[in-house]
């Protein structure tokens, strides 16, 4: 329906509480299967942008449109509930909070939307969170409740929730910013595998190594525009814009 162009297309979205302006006219295109890192300063309205793209934090103005469907359509409210459910089942979100359910199992936290939501049986289910636990390398601790595992492990069943409806694009938010140091690259390889295999991500991140070995574009984002973007080995060498260059001297440095 789409070309690879516009798989994601994000048409002049702006977005305002009260006075304040936090994202202003922002237009990005994703290309299938293209993963893009969005980094910039506290503030800068980055989790807001991704969070827009599923409606959670619905635009003031502009669109938001996933492979050929607009995401944030205006609807009378009953058929924009069943519309946007169905979108956000393209779209798995992850975030920095694992958000899993305290009292079920890394089992039943994956197999509960597809049983809900696509009405699989629950023999169908179960295989199918067997499937993407040992996808995610979390099939020994498939019946262990999220207080029985690590923070890396919680946010790897939290991904492993999210691929079981088979999204067509993965939003990460900081995915790994609450974990303790040594717990990251369990997490940052399982993103690694997911863009090996072509899922299209977009992917807000302070970790600028991560995002220069994985991403295939970065945006730089500051007081809700973005400022700046391009490939990180263009982008991490040679920032145009004063801003950028500020940004990433004092992150591109701490990560050494
Ligand atoms: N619900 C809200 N009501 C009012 N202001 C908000 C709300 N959510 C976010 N903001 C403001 O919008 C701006 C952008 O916030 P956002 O969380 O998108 O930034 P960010 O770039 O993701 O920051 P961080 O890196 O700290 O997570 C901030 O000034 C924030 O205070």
């Amino acid at each position: 329906m789409t070309d690879k162009q516009d798989f994601v297309d994000i048409r002049h979205a702006q977005k305002s509480y009260g006075n304040l302006e936090v994202l202003k006219d922002i237009s990005l295109k994703v290309k299938r299967g293209q993963i893009v890192a969005i980094i910039g300063p506290s503030g800068s309205g980055k989790s807001t942008l991704l969070r827009a793209i599923n409606d959670l934090d619905p635009l003031t103005k502009g669109e938001i449109w996933l492979d050929g469907v607009q995401v944030n359509k205006k609807l009378p409210h009953r058929q924009y509930e069943k519309h946007i459910n169905e979108m956000r089942q393209q779209i798995g979100m992850v975030f920095q909070h694992f958000n899993l359910f305290p009292h079920m199992t890394a089992r039943d936290n994956v197999a509960m939307a597809p049983k809900m939501l696509k009405g699989l049986s629950k023999e169908e289910a179960d295989k199918l969170a067997e499937e993407q636990l040992d996808k995610v390398g979390m099939l020994e601790r498939i019946d262990y409740y999220p207080s029985q595992l690590s923070g890396g492990q919680k946010q790897r069943v939290a991904i492993a929730r999210a691929l079981a409806m088979h999204p067509k694009l993965m939003l990460f938010d900081e995915a790994t910013s609450a974990l303790d140091p040594e717990l990251v690259d369990e997490v940052n390889q399982v993103m690694k595998k997911l863009a090996e295999e072509d899922m299209t991500m977009i992917i807000v991140t302070h970790e600028m190594d991560f995002a220069a070995s994985v991403c295939d574009r970065v945006l730089f984002m500051d007081q809700g525009v973005v400022v700046e973007e391009g490939p990180p080995e263009v982008l991490f060498k040679n920032p145009t814009k004063a801003r950028t260059r500020e940004f990433l001297g004092k992150h591109l440095g701490a990560n050494k």
